[in-house]
């Protein structure tokens, strides 16, 4: 008897297709008009959509098209680090259960390769299983969420479709805390002067979104408790900061850049900063973070600040992926199913 095709998906968020104003303008359009990344209803959601068209969507592509540019690798870092991933859990799962038929495929939430068409594609061609892995350690209603909304809108316009599971979150999972600890513990190994805190930089969200109970904080907050207990660290050497602010109003604090101006004041001057939040390095690692951020840091005073990459494709991360799929779909892993 032939097996059911089975995929996997690895969903990042999304990047241009392009480092240029117009790619850039396309790619904003699509991620900001999401209800779940800005949220609003009746004149709420009409001022917004006034302001995205007639100012952010001017202004904000020629500026972001320039950063995208300077970190542009052939390919988004982002898209490029996923089809890595994409790559590496394909061969770990070939390698370790080869009679599995089990194929690994990228997605992205936005822009290309998009999620809504992916599906779409593995359906047509017979795929009865599918189990998308969001690669969004900490869930959030403005990330994780509209991966769900997608995977509904999909089945609400078909007639028959495959069986469709989505990962909610891996915050406090062993693999990951561990995977992240032995990265902190690798940079800190290879250091000249020993760093005084480790900043563990999360990418923010509106205060409000969290008031009303988005449980992406608390689980910020958990998942750096948990690498703090594997260092073995003191409370006076890590705290937890949220960067990549958007629009004015008040997003999860402490921020990420004013805590970096303030510590030299306060003795703090060698740094080492993770962002546990992003899976693979992005625009928001690689230019706000190791660029930006550190520009700040160094202006106030500080000596030496060591940004740790993210976990990317490295064995420690492919670990955790299969451990994930060993837990949510274990027995698509034996030849019967
Ligand atoms: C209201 C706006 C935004 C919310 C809420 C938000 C949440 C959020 N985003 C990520 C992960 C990433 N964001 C990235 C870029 C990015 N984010 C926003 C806005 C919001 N994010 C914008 C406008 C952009 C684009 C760049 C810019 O114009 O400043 C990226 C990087 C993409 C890349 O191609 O490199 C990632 C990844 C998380 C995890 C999160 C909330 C939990
Ligand atoms: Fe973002
Ligand atoms: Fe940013």
């Amino acid at each position: 008897m032939s097996q059911p095709k089975k995929a996997i998906l690895l969903v990042n968020l999304g990047s241009p297709d392009e480092p240029t104003p117009a790619a850039v303008r396309r790619y904003l359009k699509e991620f900001l008009s999401d209800r779940r990344v800005v949220e609003g209803t009746g004149l709420r959601r009409l001022f917004w959509l006034a302001v995205l068209n007639s100012i952010v969507l001017t202004l904000r592509p020629k500026k972001v098209a320039k950063l995208y540019a300077s970190i542009w690798d052939g390919d988004s870092p982002l898209r490029r680090i996923l089809n890595q991933q994409v790559a590496a859990l394909d061969l770990a799962l070939q390698t370790d259960f080869p009679d599995s038929g089990v194929q690994v495929f990228p997605a992205m939430t936005y822009g290309n390769p998009g999620l809504a068409k992916r599906l779409k594609e593995l359906s047509d061609a017979g795929y009865e299983k599918i189990l998308v892995l969001p690669l969004y350690p900490q869930f959030s209603a403005t990330t994780t969420a509209p991966i769900y909304d997608q995977v509904s809108a999909f089945q609400a316009a078909e007639r028959n479709f495959p069986e469709i599971q989505v990962l909610k979150d891996y915050h406090d999972h062993p693999l990951y805390i561990k995977a992240l600890a032995e990265s902190v513990r690798q940079q800190r190994a290879n250091q000249a002067v020993a760093s005084e805190q480790l900043i563990l930089s999360y990418h923010g969200i509106p205060q409000e979104y969290a008031d009303k109970g988005d449980p992406y904080q608390q689980q910020c907050h958990r998942t750096s408790e948990l690498l703090a207990q594997s260092l073995g660290l003191l409370d006076t050497e890590w705290q937890t900061t949220f960067q990549s602010r958007f629009g004015p109003k008040k997003w999860l604090q402490p921020y990420t850049d004013k805590t970096l101006e303030g510590l030299p004041a306060k003795g703090i001057k060698h740094i080492d900063i993770i962002s546990p939040a992003f899976s693979a390095d992005c625009l928001e690692t690689l230019e706000e973070l190791s660029i930006e951020n550190r520009d700040i840091f160094n202006a106030a005073g500080g000596e030496s600040y060591n940004y740790i990459p993210a976990l990317n494709a490295d064995p420690a991360m492919i670990r955790l992926l299969v451990g994930l799929v060993k837990e949510q779909s274990s027995s698509w892993l034996t030849k019967e199913n």
